[in-house]
């Protein structure tokens, strides 16, 4: 059995002093309705209690077969991020492995790489002031990723991590009353504040027109496990619907925080040719900017995804 129990009387003390009062909380490992079942087709390591695993003995410069699929979709959907090492990989290969989780989404407003399909992010010291921040990729579409396919071309000689939380986690250990407050609640998601924000008003005006805001579930439910996640994050979502200004930022800010709790969190130290896969629906992530002066390159695909409900 590579699965871990948890202990469930445990209670993050300081954690709770962290957030507002409420009962005791725990994480729970186990996604419902997910088998309890060992990988057979490769070696799956945890590198936590819930979330973040690494493959070992799939290569992902071949086809993986329908077998080998189904077991790293089952522990997608249980880790959340897989993380793969020592994969040199072409941007081909990497677009045929993000082309077996569905189909591909054509980013408007990032840089390509290789392919319209893949996004580039290119930092060194002159990109300085545009640190990351807490995300789930592409919330603002009325149809946000079902996740993404990220390799490292430039690895920083130290730094350059990538974070990433489960917001099922996030949401299960939400005192009971902040639960019974959001369940319910929509939200609106924007691209303005992130990607509008030096776009010509002309062009802004056009994007808008496009990529109108979306509204979504504050709490939304994963389409495959079930299970409900905290869906707000603090570089897309604006504003809470029928909330007055005052009391939805305060809630929003809030359930931003909650992303930040490390008991939530994986973090993945890149080397060359690792790879990453995450669901989109499940997480948000953060790439830490602690490398400057240093280039750090990283090539994401995205995969499309449904409307949250
Ligand atoms: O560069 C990274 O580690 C992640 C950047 C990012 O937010 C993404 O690929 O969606
Ligand atoms: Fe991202």
């Amino acid at each position: 059995m590579t699965q871990l129990t948890v202990d469930t009387s445990r209670q993050f003390d300081l954690f709770s002093k962290r957030t507002i009062q409420g009962g005791p909380r725990f994480l729970q490992r186990l996604a419902d309705g997910l088998e309890d079942r060992p990988y057979t087709l490769f070696t799956l390591k945890p590198l936590g209690p819930v979330i973040g695993a690494e493959i070992e003995g799939v290569d992902l410069r071949e086809q993986v077969s329908p077998e080998v699929k189904a077991e790293l979709h089952r522990a997608l959907l249980e880790w959340k991020v897989l993380f793969f090492r020592n994969q040199d990989i072409t941007s081909e290969q990497q677009l045929n492995f993000a082309r077996q989780w569905g189909e591909l989404e054509n980013h408007p407003f990032l840089p390509k790489g290789a392919a319209a399909e893949i996004t580039r992010f290119e930092k060194d010291a002159n990109m300085k002031g545009q640190e990351n921040n807490w995300h789930t990729d592409v919330s603002w579409r009325l149809e946000p990723s079902l996740g993404a396919v990220l390799r490292l071309s430039e690895v920083p000689p130290q730094g350059g991590d990538t974070l990433w939380a489960d917001m099922g986690a996030a949401y299960d250990n939400l005192p009971e009353a902040v639960k019974e407050r959001i369940n319910g609640l929509t939200a609106i998601h924007d691209f303005t504040p992130t990607f509008g924000r030096n776009m010509p008003p002309e062009l802004l005006a056009q994007k808008q027109a496009e990529f109108p805001a979306a509204e979504h579930p504050v709490v939304r439910t994963h389409p495959e496990t079930g299970r409900k996640t905290l869906f707000v994050n603090p570089i897309f979502t604006t504003r809470i619907i029928g909330l007055d200004e005052e009391e939805g930022e305060k809630l929003l800010q809030y359930l931003f925080r909650q992303a930040e709790i490390p008991e939530y969190q994986v973090r993945f130290n890149w080397e060359k040719n690792s790879i990453a896969l995450w669901d989109n629906r499940a997480t948000q992530h953060y790439a830490s900017s602690d490398y400057y002066p240093n280039r750090r390159v990283a090539e994401r695909i995205s995969i499309l995804g449904d409307r949250p409900y």
